[in-house]
């Protein structure tokens, strides 16, 4: 029976537990070069025990950011500033991981705690959001965005393969693409957002081709050996759950089929009208069905909080690794005290000699 803080292998990679930590938007990034913010926010995550640490949300072009201040890896100036971060990560023992992102209609908006909204069209800081049909997401992103001709819809598949390359090349041994929370890709996925009548749109294996095409040919860039993987949003809680879980669960077997490793099972978020149930953990039997029918490894994340509640998870196989995303900001020593709690392993296994020589003597 696995438990939390055993090791987790997947292709030619070995976690030291099962703790990933989230992407979480930092926003902290100019002309998405990532700075001293990144390089601390993320050794600190590192040095706080956690197997795997998922950078953000990183855009593929600039256009592909959520707001002016995303991370990005669409050029080699970039692409090199990732190495010191990839190696402190890789100096605690921690496996580095980055999710690549293109934000779709929900771009061109302001960092949450400035608003949240997309930035006025008339404002030089903003830039047209594009996606597969000119239908707004509505409430505070308002901004219909530009239909994609085949040739954008190219283009930006080119660019994801270019972000995979400058991914691989820097080091990074976990490749996340970002198919959920309303963005490009999830947004082709979403009859809520894409009304095309092209090979792109209409039937579920027309809504699925961008996603597809775009995970095979970056498959073919990325190592065999190290895993290739997707947060996918296969629920919307629009009121029509059980169909978009029938389909999406269809898409991920489709997604197995093209070279996909791993899932981080989420959530749609493709329209505001949803009812999001909210609550402890309350992905997991969700994840868990993603799982076993698409049979695929998988994690997922959303109010897992506590170290007992994530071993759970782990010792009963209903997902084969914890993510954590808020608490680790709010204590990137979650992991030491999950093990704490958990009583699994002392500070000596999970931090740095420097915080744990003194933390394991004088008990
Ligand atoms: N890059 C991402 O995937 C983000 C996800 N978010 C979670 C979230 C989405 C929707 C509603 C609440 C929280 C917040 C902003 C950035």
């Amino acid at each position: 029976m696995p438990t939390l803080f055993d090791s987790y292998t997947l292709k030619g990679s070995t976690l030291r537990n099962r703790i990933a930590v989230g992407p979480m938007c930092q926003y902290q990034a100019q002309d998405g070069m990532p700075n001293d913010w990144h390089s601390v926010h993320y050794a600190s995550l590192a040095r706080g025990g956690a197997g795997l640490v998922t950078l953000e949300a990183t855009a593929v072009s600039p256009e592909g950011r959520i707001t002016p201040n995303c991370l990005g890896l669409w050029n080699d100036a970039q692409a090199q500033a990732y190495a010191p971060i990839v190696a402190s990560i890789r100096k605690t023992g921690a496996t580095p991981g980055i999710q690549i992102a293109h934000a779709g209609r929900k771009a061109s908006a302001n960092v949450p705690w400035e608003g949240d909204d997309h930035i006025a069209a008339t404002d030089p800081r903003g830039w047209q959001p594009i996606g597969p049909s000119p239908i707004a997401f509505g409430a505070n992103l308002p901004r219909a965005p530009h239909e994609m001709t085949l040739e954008d819809i190219e283009r930006v598949k080119n660019d994801f393969v270019a972000a995979a390359i400058r991914a691989r090349d820097v080091g990074f041994e976990w490749l996340m693409l970002h198919f959920a929370h309303g963005y490009l890709a999830q947004s082709f996925w979403s009859t809520h957002s894409n009304t095309r009548t092209d090979q792109y749109g209409g039937p579920a294996e027309n809504r699925g081709r961008f996603l597809l095409e775009t995970l095979a040919a970056v498959r073919a860039v990325w190592p065999e050996d190290r895993p290739l993987t997707a947060r996918f949003g296969v629920i919307e809680f629009d009121g029509n759950d059980a169909q978009t879980l029938e389909d999406s669960i269809a898409l991920v077997r489709r997604m197995k089929e093209h070279g996909l490793d791993f899932i981080d099972v989420s959530i749609g978020f493709s329209t505001p009208d949803a009812t999001i149930p909210w609550g402890p953990g309350f992905m997991t039997p969700i994840a868990h069905k993603v799982r076993q029918e698409a049979g695929l490894p998988v994690t997922t994340s959303w109010y897992i909080s506590e170290g007992r509640q994530a071993d759970a998870l782990i010792r009963n196989e209903v997902v084969d690794v914890a993510t954590i995303g808020r608490p680790l900001l709010a204590n990137p020593h979650w992991p030491h005290e999950a093990a704490r709690i958990l009583h699994a392993k002392d500070a000596k296994t999970i931090l740095p000699p420097s915080y744990a020589w003194w933390l394991s003597r004088y008990q």
